[in-house]
């Protein structure tokens, strides 16, 4: 089953556009588990548990795993998700970008070590960058396009005087996406929830490409203003929320307290469908 069979399947069968993400900070944990980078496995699964019926996608950060030496934790992690929550997709958002042979190398790591549906990656070193995560048929790979944070404007809204049309850098990167770089069907973007103007206009130039959107909750983008802007007909949009999910409560019912905090997203995001 490819990553859009599932995306579609999952959204269907949890009436969701949402994706929980899983970014877990063993500081912000419950009393319990506090400050204990060997307990990131036992947090997360208790999320996953918790969330498996009303997400359309996890999204496991591997920056949170790593900087602890706790990527045997994101192998359990992925293997506790393909067994209790087999029907929702796994994004592993890991952000890489380098040259190809090296680009093999990320992609083993995405597909083969950990088994992820879906990985995120920079776009900036171009199309042979791009390829070695194409050649696993099925998989879905996102490029970041016009993202949450502040400082995407330093790059993404420079204007491309060499391209005909002279495009803003992000939108450049969205007419690859939806032509010429997408030689199989695997390719998304992602766009930030604190843009809606340019998720909007990221649309209108990559009509079926699944975006995915962070930003709504803690970062404060519009969840509502996201929805009308991005999901189109043939065009799905998957929107993350992490820290506010994972943290909705800092007590023993953090995992309770996740479940209606992404039952509460779920309801903002599907009422606003067009
Ligand atoms: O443009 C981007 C791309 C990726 N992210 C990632 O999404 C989550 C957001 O977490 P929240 O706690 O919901 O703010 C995080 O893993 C980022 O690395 C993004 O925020 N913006």
């Amino acid at each position: 089953m490819t990553f859009l069979d599932m995306l579609r399947d999952a959204s269907a069968q949890n009436n969701s556009m949402l994706c929980v993400g899983l970014d877990p900070e063993p500081t912000r944990f419950p009393a319990a588990l506090k400050g204990d980078a060997r307990k990131i496995y036992d947090f997360c699964a208790a999320i996953v548990d918790a969330t498996a019926d009303l997400a359309c996608s996890f999204k496991p950060q591997i920056a949170y795993f790593a900087a602890h030496g706790a990527e045997d934790q994101l192998e359990r992690l992925m293997q506790h998700m393909r067994a209790n929550a087999p029907h929702v997709p796994v994004i592993l958002d890991a952000k890489r970008g380098d040259i190809g042979s090296t680009a093999e190398q990320y992609a083993k790591e995405a597909f083969e070590r950990y088994g992820a549906d879906a990985v995120t990656l920079s776009p900036f070193m171009g199309f042979d960058s791009i390829a070695p995560y194409l050649a696993y048929h099925g998989k879905g790979a996102f490029l970041l396009c016009r993202t949450s944070n502040p400082g995407g404007d330093d790059l993404q809204i420079q204007r491309l005087s060499s391209v005909e049309g002279e495009p803003l850098l992000y939108e450049h990167v969205a007419r690859l996406a939806q032509g010429p770089w997408n030689r199989n069907g695997q390719l998304g973007l992602v766009v930030g929830a604190t843009y809606p103007q340019e998720i909007e206009r990221v649309r209108g130039i990559a009509p079926t490409l699944p975006l995915l959107i962070p930003g709504v909750g803690a970062q404060g983008g519009d969840a509502v203003a996201t929805v009308r802007a991005g999901l189109r007909e043939g065009g799905p949009i998957i929107v993350n929320s992490s820290r506010s999910i994972l943290y909705a409560s800092g007590g023993e019912d953090f995992a309770s307290a996740a479940r209606t905090e992404a039952e509460r997203t779920r309801a903002v995001l599907e009422a606003a469908r067009p």
